[in-house]
């Protein structure tokens, strides 16, 4: 039986337009054992200012390192969202993100499809996500870093579809970012998801919906940025712990949400059911 950590992707101090640096002090306080931060190229007012968490990949990865390490945390992986299905974006952000994570000490780097082009056909988009990923996990793989394939886009929130984008590249460093709230809003019973791909799993984010926002957006959106606290939503987590539990790899479940109220509700909320 593999082991459930909780962590906090830095999403939820976006909206409080606070800097990487605090974002780490905020989720030790509260009782997080891992934090996702997100990372970006080259150099942007709000990241230099310290008013937006992600941290730009010029930087030295061991910015992130010390910070995390001073206040006992981990890191559970990299944001690292670029678009597979558009290999200019994708191959160079990623390898980049691969070396940057070694050094900073994260084990996984998160990524998803893309927004689609409306030029492209299915099958050559898919041979644009194949082309992404093998160049990105030739140099992940140098360095022992996995690639966290999630469910965001046209093809990914299609379970067999999500399945053929996870057997693209033949490779024991690509697996599943199971994104609860984004399987849910995508039409699926995300239990039953999650489930199906236990073996592809190696890291979650945990991303509850509202009643409120499934009204609204269920079937009709590809993901969402953030959802609701954990345990205020639509999401069973008792299941999905005892679902991440019946795996042998540890799994980190990483709280997406929008602000830092949530985010205390949310640790609150895993903390009873994990322990
Ligand atoms: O997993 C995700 C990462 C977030 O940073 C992003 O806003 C969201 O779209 C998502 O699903």
């Amino acid at each position: 039986m593999g082991k459930v950590g909780i962590g906090l992707n830095l999403e939820a101090v976006r909206t409080s337009h606070k800097s990487f640096e605090w974002g780490v002090q905020f989720a030790a306080e509260i009782g997080y054992e891992y934090i996702e931060p997100m990372v970006h190229w080259g150099r942007e007012l709000l990241s230099e200012a310290r008013y937006f968490h992600s941290v730009s990949m010029l930087d030295d990865p061991f910015r992130v390192r010390d910070e995390v390490e001073k206040h006992g945390l981990k890191l559970s992986a990299l944001s690292s969202h670029s678009q597979a299905s558009k290999p200019e974006i994708a191959v160079e952000y990623l390898k980049q993100a691969a070396r940057f994570a070694k050094e900073a000490g994260a084990p996984i780097i998160n990524t998803h499809e893309g927004h689609k082009q409306p030029w492209t056909t299915k099958e050559e988009d898919f041979v644009l996500i194949r082309y992404s990923l093998m160049e990105a996990l030739k140099v992940c793989e140098r360095r022992g870093i996995k690639i966290g394939f999630e469910m965001h886009q046209t093809y990914s929130l299609i379970p067999e579809l999500y399945d053929r984008c996870l057997n693209l590249v033949d490779s024991p460093n690509l697996g599943a970012n199971f994104d609860t709230g984004n399987a849910y809003l995508g039409g699926e019973d995300p239990h039953e998801w999650l489930n199906r791909v236990r073996d592809r799993v190696i890291h979650i984010h945990a991303k509850d919906i509202s009643v409120e926002q499934s009204d609204a957006e269920r079937g009709k959106v590809m993901g969402t940025a953030v959802g609701c606290a954990c345990g205020e939503g639509v999401i069973d987590w008792e299941r999905i712990v005892s679902i991440c539990r019946s795996v042998p790899q540890d799994i980190v479940l990483s709280v997406e949400c929008g602000t830092l109220d949530q985010a205390e509700r949310s640790f609150t909320h895993l903390k009873s059911i994990i322990g």
